[in-house]
């Protein structure tokens, strides 16, 4: 899925979280790279549909949310920086009420993600309630449920904010693949340089405006950096 993000602006009160972004999302993984506060998890908002859209448009393959809203909502996966889990359900039951919303039986949504349940070490975990998983096993089952439906368009808010190493690698090691070996657009918010890889997409926001996007090798030669992190320091001082 394409996403267009054009002209998009955004305020609480008279505080400007998102000051005119453009952007443009194709399959592959893309990391959007910024400070708390540089306003990701509002972008996620607006692009979710979850805060209202006032200023600028944002389409799908060309349609925007008010005209399509059911079924581009269809082919997207998110996990947000909140656990949504019901933590008083086991694993199996969690992933059987997502697929029953979307109308897929619990029999062919674990089908579907069998090889991925291995992965993420999750399918001895089936029947064990999430409120008995570290926050690591929590976090893989939110991107297994995320993936039942097959969506086209994957957003993860700074999915691995206060994991273990071994979940966080995992985690990023997964959705690298997915992204590489199928047509889903990934969008994923961190403030982590390490998470950014030299061959992914990468936009620089901060202070709610757009520095830099595009391949992260293209901007490291552009600007002459060795690193993710020299990048952006050298980004922010010319930035702003
Ligand atoms: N509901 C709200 N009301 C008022 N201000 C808000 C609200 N949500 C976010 N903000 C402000 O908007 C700006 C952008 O916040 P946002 O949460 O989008 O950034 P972020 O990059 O996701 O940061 P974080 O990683 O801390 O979540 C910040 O200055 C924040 O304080």
């Amino acid at each position: 899925m394409e996403i267009a993000v054009q002209a998009v602006s955004h305020q609480y009160g008279g505080h400007h979280a998102l000051d005119n972004i453009n952007l443009c999302l194709k399959p592959g993984l893309t990391m959007l790279l910024g400070p708390n506060g540089a306003g990701k998890s509002t972008l996620f908002a607006l692009i979710t549909g979850l805060q209202k859209l006032t200023q600028g448009s944002i389409t799908f393959d060309g349609a925007t949310l008010s005209q399509s809203r059911t079924s581009i909502m269809a082919k997207m996966g998110v996990v947000f920086q909140q656990s949504t889990l019901d933590i008083d359900l086991s694993v199996k039951q969690n992933l059987s009420y997502f697929a029953s919303l979307h109308g897929i039986s619990t029999a062919s949504a674990l089908s579907h993600i069998q090889g991925l349940l291995d992965e993420l070490d999750l399918t001895s975990k089936l029947n064990t309630k999430i409120r008995n998983l570290n926050g690591g096993h929590r976090r893989r089952v939110e991107l297994a449920r995320c993936l039942i439906h097959k969506p086209s368009l994957l957003l993860l808010d700074e999915p691995t904010v206060g994991l273990d190493i071994e979940s966080r690698h995992l985690i990023l090691r997964v959705v690298q693949a997915l992204a590489h070996s199928q047509n889903v657009s990934v969008l994923w918010a961190t403030h982590l340089f390490e998470e950014v890889k030299h061959n992914n997409n990468l936009i620089v926001l901060s202070k709610g405006q757009v520095l830099a996007h595009d391949p992260c090798e293209a901007l490291l030669a552009k600007y002459h950096q060795q690193d993710i992190e020299h990048l952006w320091q050298h980004l922010i001082q010319e930035g702003c």
